[in-house]
């Protein structure tokens, strides 16, 4: 289990790499981070134009965002070229597409922070043995390609997700590495169904998710911070279980609920990372 520079980090924005304006707008927008994206948003004609823009554009942008570039698979034409563009900015992390085992090791174990993007079938299988690779920091669902992989009929409830997503929390956390990123809420107009979204996500444990559209980074930004209540109910477990302690009890109850050890990690680590969800698995004792 590693700290890394993504520790905290609830939204990330992608933007075209060939579009210096929607470069130039992520780079001021709310979000976390921006991913210049030189992969799918980026058609094969422009994929040389884009590496020279997203130079320019990160060059130029101040150093208060963090930035990441996705680059191509490296089996397609363009990949190993964007991975020696990686080599030359000063990034926080890259983003490697249709990540599976094989693909993660071939962009080798020294670097920058990789987020794995899983959208194949073959990468949710192997999402745990591609979360142990050195350099992964976080995992990134795509639902985009892993639902026309898998022919999904979208429903207004995400229920063809649910096994995806859950597979990769647990995924995450067992391989020691950040929550996952949710995938893209692809209308970007939906604002209330992209909170509904992340307040669902948030709920499994995720720890951020990825944006298409600066609009989105702020409703993003909150449903992935703990709440005001959240804090507050915190506070009262950590109060109520000293308590408890200190007259020799290992449990107590807040607002009629059992508050025992596991409930007391919890709250804990809510306190000490008030800003963000996104923090480095809680284990149990017995885990370690
Ligand atoms: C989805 C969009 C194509 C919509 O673009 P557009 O119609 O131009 O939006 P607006 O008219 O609302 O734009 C208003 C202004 O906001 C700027 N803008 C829009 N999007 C972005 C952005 N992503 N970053 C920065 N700035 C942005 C516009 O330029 C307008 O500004 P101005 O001109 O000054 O008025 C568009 O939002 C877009 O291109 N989004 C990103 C697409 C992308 O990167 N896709 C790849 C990643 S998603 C993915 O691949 C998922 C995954 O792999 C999977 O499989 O699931
Ligand atoms: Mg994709």
């Amino acid at each position: 289990m590693t700290e890394t520079s993504l520790q905290g980090v609830r939204s990330l924005l992608f933007a075209p790499g060939d579009d210096a304006r929607k470069l130039r707008s992520a780079l001021a927008s709310a979000a976390d981070g921006v991913i210049a994206d030189l992969e799918d948003a980026v058609a094969p004609d422009r994929k040389d134009a884009a590496r020279g823009i997203v130079r320019t554009e990160f060059a130029a942008a101040g150093t208060h965002m963090r930035r990441m570039v996705r680059i191509n698979g490296l089996d397609t034409d363009w990949g190993r070229e964007d991975l020696a563009l990686t080599r030359t900015l000063d990034l926080d992390a890259i983003v490697v597409p249709k990540a599976t085992a094989d693909s993660i090791s071939a962009v080798g174990a020294d670097g920058v922070p990789v987020i794995a993007l899983v959208e194949t079938a073959v990468g949710l299988r192997q999402a745990y043995e591609i979360g142990l690779h050195p350099r992964v920091s976080a995992l990134m669902l795509g639902g985009a390609d892993l639902g026309a992989e898998l022919r999904w009929k979208p429903r207004s409830d995400g229920l063809e997700l649910l096994f995806a997503r859950s597979s990769l929390v647990v995924d995450s956390a067992a391989a020691g590495i950040l929550p996952p990123f949710d995938v893209v809420h692809l209308a970007p107009r939906a604002i209330d169904e992209l909170i509904d979204e992340s307040t669902f996500a948030r709920s499994i444990g995720f720890g951020g998710k990825a944006c298409i559209h600066p609009c989105q980074a702020e409703p993003v930004n909150t449903a992935f911070s703990p709440s005001q209540s959240e804090i507050d109910w915190a506070r009262a477990v950590v109060a109520a279980f000293d308590d408890a302690s200190a007259r020799g009890s290992g449990t107590a109850v807040v607002d009629g609920r059992l508050v025992d050890a596991p409930v007391v990690r919890h709250a804990r680590s809510m306190l000490s990372h008030p800003g963000s969800t996104n923090q480095l698995p809680r284990r149990s004792p017995a885990a370690h």
